[in-house]
């Protein structure tokens, strides 16, 4: 299976359930579904949450394993500002923000763009930011194997924007710490070099 499945892929039964439910919410909500700016939106907002959650359908690891290259660099690998946009279980409201993902390799480099990729298979899903933060550490640590691996997501969460309790500016940061970061002195080195991304 490849690791990118994308949309067209998605079991046609499921979409048509999807967008069945949303029909049905549309009309309980008190709006007339067969009017003619609504009449494709189940569709549409079929489609647009399949791909929001395709990550049930996607294999971090295999995307992993994919581009691992044998290499003595043995330094800190960092990649920040991994725009990120997943969903809250709770609500399903999107929470968006930043990534910022370091591993330091112990034999085994990995493609650049597959720590993103990995970053965008966990957040396509219906999260809390806490287990996005560890399925993506976790996902690198097992798998990579590296001398060590950090995680530090920040985010705001729309549903603490737009409803409840309606904050505009809070932002909340979660990180994890595996390996040789979990040593003060390396992890410092890290938080200072992504830290002019941290505001
Ligand atoms: N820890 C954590 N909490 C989250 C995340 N996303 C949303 N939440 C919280 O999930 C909680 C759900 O609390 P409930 O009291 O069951 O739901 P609610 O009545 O809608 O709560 P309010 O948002 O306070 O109105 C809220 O406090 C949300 O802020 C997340 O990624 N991590
Ligand atoms: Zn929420």
């Amino acid at each position: 299976m490849s690791p990118y499945q994308n949309l067209e892929e998605y079991n046609i039964e499921i979409a048509n359930d999807v967008k069945s439910s949303y029909t049905k919410i549309i009309g309980e909500l008190g709006e007339d579904v067969n009017r003619e700016g609504l009449v494709k939106t189940p569709e549409r907002a079929a489609k647009a949450m399949m791909f929001l959650t395709q990550g049930y359908k996607q294999d971090a690891v295999e995307i992993l394993n994919s581009a691992m290259f044998a290499e003595s660099y043995d330094d800190m690998v960092i990649i920040k500002n991994i725009e990120l946009y997943s969903l809250c279980e709770h609500h399903m409201l999107p929470f968006f923000g930043k990534a910022h993902v370091a591993y330091i390799p112990d034999g085994h480099i990995v493609g650049l763009s597959k720590i993103p990729r990995v970053v965008d298979v966990f957040a396509r899903r219906l999260q809390v930011q806490e287990r996005l933060t560890h399925d993506i550490l976790e996902c690198i640590n097992n798998t990579l194997k590296p001398k060590g691996v950090a995680v530090v997501i920040e985010a705001a969460h729309m549903c603490m924007m737009m409803r409840g309790v309606q904050k505009q500016n809070s932002v909340t940061t979660t990180s994890g710490f595996r390996g040789q970061f979990e040593k003060i002195e390396t992890r410092n080195e890290f938080l200072k070099l992504i830290s002019s991304e941290l505001s």
